[in-house]
């Protein structure tokens, strides 16, 4: 599996460690930065563009800084770097490497230009401020805010080295200000503080340098980033040419009370789309409301709750939760869900519920079926009886520390959902966009995440499977509508549909081929 490796700052420095102290040990900030200024010069720069402004900080991303300074003004690139650190204060690879700076006939600005005195004009600029060893407690001094503020108000673009400078590198969190790049070369591996949180707004295009390293022979991983290789051995076999409706599951989906009818509908329409051979809706709405069809879908069979339970030997699946509210009808509802031996999806006022009532919560504790948590960071707030912003400071932290509480595989949603494990591996799903910033679009995941369960999909690879295609399925959509703005949940549906199809069948169809023979 080459799925990529995500560590946190105190593995990078582990690996680093090793590494180091590993006979014969490699030159990394060398080799860093001759592979970022090899992306300065292919990616931001030509030979029209060769002004580059390289802004060095006080520790080693300053040292990776200089090594490209290096190699950009031995190719040719009018370089000016800015430095207000101290020299002697810099770490001794840093301060190797703005010696050799000084030797190549470089020279360096004392003072970080800004708009109030900043007359020259950059082609591009390289970021060497701060990398992992940002410490985010402590307020960045003026002079670092203001250079930051400057770099993000010029309209070129902007290479950061590792991270962005001001981004968290383990929780993607930005306290006050932060680097807008293009770009970003990260060094070794992958950090979380990249791929999720306000990390996805900052770093650009991500750019991994493994400088010669495998680092999953270093340390194990624990954390990953989907691709779609990975995705690719989730995927449900093709389709027999001899299957019927019952060989691709029953599911049942709960919820749907007065007024919020349309979350278990939009659940519905997508377990159906996704290849679920059977629908039944149990929807908790009083009778003034109740539909008895969906006529926009009328394959989804109409139940009432009691109805759908009475037959939960005829489920493979239950999604519980998309628009169930928080009557006493919801929370018996919800108690026979957890005691039943179905597979079930928690999702929404599921959760709501089992974050109140404790003996809902020990009822999931219990549990021995299959299950799967799907919270936004609202509900795994009440989960964790803790705050939103807590749990979105630390989301890898807070979607393991789930996972574990409720020994239940889950998906933590939002900009870099993360898909986590009881054993606290878990991994980042590239997908997705803000046009999922929509009512609605939650409920369409709960109903791809329950037809995937229905037809026999184990959890883990139903829950990469559902989070990453509802976020391609979005992406592709965002390319279609040329943005995300107005973007709806039930346009997610068939666009997951035709995806999953291709990936599934590679544009290959199952029917029969039948040609004639030409006779010779
Ligand atoms: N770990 C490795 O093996 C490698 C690390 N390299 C580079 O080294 C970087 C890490 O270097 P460092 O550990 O020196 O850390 P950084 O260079 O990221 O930052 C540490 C420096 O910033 C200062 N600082 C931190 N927070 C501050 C704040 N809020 N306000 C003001 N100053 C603050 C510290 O006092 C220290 O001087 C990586 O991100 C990467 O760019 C590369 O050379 C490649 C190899
Ligand atoms: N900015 C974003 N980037 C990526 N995905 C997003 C973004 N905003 C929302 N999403 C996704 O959209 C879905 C929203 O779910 P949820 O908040 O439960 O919606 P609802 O309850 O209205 O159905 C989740 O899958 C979430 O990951
Ligand atoms: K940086």
């Amino acid at each position: 599996m080459n799925t990529r490796p995500v560590y946190t700052t105190a593995q990078i420095r582990e690996i680093e460690f090793r590494v180091l102290h590993a006979p014969n040990p490699p030159a990394l900030m060398e080799i860093a930065g001759l592979a970022a200024a090899g992306i300065a010069r292919d990616r931001l720069l030509a030979q029209d563009k060769d002004r580059v402004l390289v802004l060095a900080g006080p520790g080693n991303n300053g040292g990776d800084a200089f090594v490209v300074a290096r190699h950009l003004k031995a190719w040719g690139m009018k370089v000016t770097l800015a430095f207000t650190g101290e020299a002697e204060k810099l770490p001794q690879d840093a301060r190797c490497a703005m010696q050799r700076w000084h030797e190549a006939g470089g020279t360096f600005e004392t003072v970080f230009p800004t708009d109030k005195h900043a007359a020259q004009q950059w082609d591009a600029v390289i970021d060497g401020l701060f990398g992992i060893g940002l410490d985010t407690a402590r307020l960045l001094p003026e002079r670092y805010r203001e250079v930051i503020r400057y770099v993000n108000s010029l309209n070129v673009p902007v290479l950061a080295l590792d991270i962005p400078s001001g981004l968290t590198s383990d929780t993607g969190e930005v306290q006050d200000i932060c680097i807008h790049a293009a770009f970003t070369a990260t060094f070794i591996a992958l950090k979380p503080g990249l791929l999720t949180n306000d990390g996805r707004n900052y770093c650009g295009e991500i750019l991994v340098c493994n400088l010669g390293l495998q680092s999953d022979t270093l340390i194990t991983a624990q954390s990953w980033l989907l691709d779609h290789q990975h995705i690719k051995t989730c995927l449900p076999t093709p389709r027999l040419a001899n299957s019927h409706k019952g060989t691709f599951g029953s599911i049942g989906i709960l919820g749907g009370a007065t007024g919020i009818v349309g979350a278990a509908v939009l659940a519905g329409r997508a377990a159906l789309n996704l290849g679920a051979g059977r629908v039944y809706l149990g929807l908790l709405a009083d009778a003034d409301h109740v539909p008895v069809i969906d006529y926009g879908q009328p394959e989804l069979m109409l139940r009432s709750p009691r109805e759908l339970l009475r037959q939960v030997e005829l489920l493979d699946c239950l999604v519980i939760g998309p628009g169930l509210g928080n009557e006493i009808a919801a929370c018996d509802f919800l108690q026979q869900a957890l005691h039943s031996d179905l597979p079930l999806v928690l999702d929404a006022d599921a959760l709501n519920l089992i974050a109140r009532h404790e003996e809902l919560n020990k009822a999931l504790k219990r549990r021995q079926a299959p299950g799967v948590l799907t919270p936004h960071p609202a509900e795994a707030a009440r989960l964790l009886h803790v705050t939103k912003d807590d749990i979105q400071q630390n989301r890898p932290r807070a979607a393991c520390e789930l996972a574990k509480k409720f020994n239940c595989p889950l998906v933590l949603k939002g900009a870099g959902s993360i898909c986590a494990y009881p054993d606290g591996s878990h991994y980042f799903s590239p997908t997705g966009n803000p046009g999922l910033s929509t009512a609605g679009t939650g409920d369409v995941l709960s109903g791809f995440l329950g037809a995937l369960l229905a037809q026999k999909l184990t959890v883990e690879k139903a829950l990469l499977l559902s989070v990453y295609l509802h976020g391609a399925a979005a992406d592709r959509l965002l390319d279609q509508m040329g943005g995300p703005l107005g973007m709806t949940a039930s346009e997610i549906i068939p666009s997951a549909r035709s995806l999953l199809n291709y990936w599934i069948y590679d544009g290959s169809q199952g029917s029969i081929k039948i040609n004639n023979q030409e006779e010779r």
